[in-house]
């Protein structure tokens, strides 16, 4: 008789406004999970590279739109690791607004996490997964934060901060991001709030016995 095959990924994916938590509620359940059995994809690795346009032209793309990720590579990269195969996740430089030159592999492993503000947006992609999120927090505390952050992390000014938030990262908020909610099968209110992380942890857990 032959072994039987071991089951298939549970793929999960983690949506929500820039500065919602996504980050944090992914921290938080890869560790409830065991990092060991997780492969993590994040969307932001996932910017399309823009070599052809001057540093003040990318500072000026709208990142917040769909058109702005290589989706062809995301998609490829999910069902790699669907199949049990490992990916070379580019990685992103947030100042430079290019992709790096160096490369994260990400082994196949049990469960896997999609998380990015456009993770629900794909058919493709929501197709695969087996459980979808969806990070709500209020758009001035998701503001707040993200000034912090990409003042901090993300080499920008305040003013650079405050003019990408008018001209496209509220629009598109509203135009893309938020309507992917529909998708969800748990919205996680306040982002990481602890006890819809132990429910979360709590399905996965059930799901993989
Ligand atoms: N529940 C929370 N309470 C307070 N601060 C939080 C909470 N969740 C996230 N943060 C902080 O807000 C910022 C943005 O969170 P992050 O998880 O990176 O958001 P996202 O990935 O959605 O952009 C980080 O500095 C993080 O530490
Ligand atoms: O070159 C870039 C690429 C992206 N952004 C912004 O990043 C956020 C998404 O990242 P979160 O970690 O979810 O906040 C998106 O809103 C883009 O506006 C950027 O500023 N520059």
């Amino acid at each position: 008789m032959s072994p039987a095959l071991p089951p298939p990924p549970f793929i999960i994916g983690i949506a929500g406004g820039s500065g919602s938590g996504k980050s944090t509620v992914t921290r938080r359940l890869v560790e409830a999970i065991g990092p060991e059995h997780v492969a993590l994809l994040v969307q932001d690795n996932y910017y399309r590279d823009q070599p052809q346009l001057s540093a003040a032209q990318r500072s000026q793309t709208n990142y917040d739109h769909p058109d702005a990720f290589d989706w062809a590579l995301l998609r490829e990269h999910l069902a790699a690791l669907d199949q049990g195969r490992p990916v070379a996740m580019p990685h992103y430089d947030f100042a430079t607004h290019r992709r790096a030159d160096h490369s994260q592999t990400v082994a196949a492993a049990p469960v896997i996490v999609l998380e990015g503000i456009l993770a629900l947006h794909d058919a493709a992609l929501r197709e695969r997964m087996a459980l979808k999120l969806f990070v709500d927090t209020d758009g001035d505390i998701r503001f707040i934060r993200r000034l912090e952050r990409d003042i901090a992390e993300r080499g920008r000014t305040l003013q650079q901060v405050v003019a990408q938030y008018l001209a496209t990262v509220r629009p598109m908020h509203q135009q893309f991001v938020e309507p992917t909610r529909r998708f969800a099968d748990v919205i996680l209110p306040h982002g990481a709030n602890d006890p819809a992380l132990e429910l979360v942890a709590a399905r996965v857990a059930a799901a993989r016995r």
